[in-house]
């Protein structure tokens, strides 16, 4: 596992995020515009060649893995490939993660037609994915890292595509492990509840927390 320091500051971020993420929006309204399109069959190959000459160009010059999570020389992550909050991910929402008082993490995120389950409902991997993130990013507003042990989903009712909102927050801790809560609400209230715990790996382990973050 390699998290890579680059050496930039984070003026230099913002710059390098604000020339990708009219592409990475593209691209997403591309994926809902192949899902929703009602042109003729006819126009399809014609699309298919161009989206394809696209591609071919971007794959020009290109890394030969996972965009893997970057930092800037002042320590701000970059996790752009991640696919709940990638900001070069098409396939990330993106959820844009907010932070409030105690830990508390939140955030809110239009879902449309990319993350239909049941006709208009959100999928349920989907709720999973979200919030296992900002359960992950909860756990984390001590500044200690760690990875998801386990987590339960309990889907109380369904959620509507649309809007939704989320929020998460760690309870307690017991040695290196962190148990982490969290809810996905829709526009009727909640709708999944959320219950993980995250361990801190043994290479983090020097000083385990043991009090709730501010
Ligand atoms: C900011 C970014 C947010 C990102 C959010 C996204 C979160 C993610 O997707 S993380 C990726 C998915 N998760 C993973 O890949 C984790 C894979 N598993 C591992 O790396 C390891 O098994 C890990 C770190 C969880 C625990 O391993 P290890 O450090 O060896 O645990 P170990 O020392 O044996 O156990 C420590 C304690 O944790 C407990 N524990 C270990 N594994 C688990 C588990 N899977 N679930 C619950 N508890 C566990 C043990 O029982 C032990 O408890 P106690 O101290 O009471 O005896």
């Amino acid at each position: 596992m390699t998290f890579v320091f680059e050496d930039i500051d984070d003026v230099e971020m913002e710059r390098r995020r604000s020339v990708v993420e009219p592409l990475t929006d593209a691209v997403r309204d591309l994926v809902d515009a192949v899902i929703r399109t009602e042109v003729a069959e006819g126009e399809i190959p014609d699309v298919t060649a161009a989206v394809r000459a696209v591609t071919e160009r971007l794959r020009s010059r290109q890394s030969d893995g996972p965009y893997g999570v970057r930092y800037t020389r002042a320590g701000t992550g970059m996790p752009w490939g991640n696919p709940a909050v990638g900001v070069r991910n098409a396939v990330a929402p993106p959820m844009r993660v907010q932070a409030g008082d105690d830990g508390l993490r939140w955030a809110d995120v239009r879902l449309g037609a990319a993350y239909e389950g049941p006709p208009g409902l959100v999928h349920g991997g989907i709720c999973a994915l979200l919030l296992d993130h900002l359960l992950g990013e909860a756990a984390g507003a001590d500044g200690t890292p760690s990875f998801t042990g386990t987590i339960s989903v309990r889907y109380l009712r369904e959620t509507r595509l649309g809007p939704v909102h989320l929020e998460a927050r760690t309870d307690r801790y017991d040695g290196p492990k962190k148990f982490v809560t969290g809810t996905l609400s829709d526009a009727d209230g909640p709708s999944v509840v959320a219950d993980a715990v995250f361990v801190i790996p043994r290479w983090a382990r020097a000083t385990p927390p043991q009090e709730a973050p501010q």
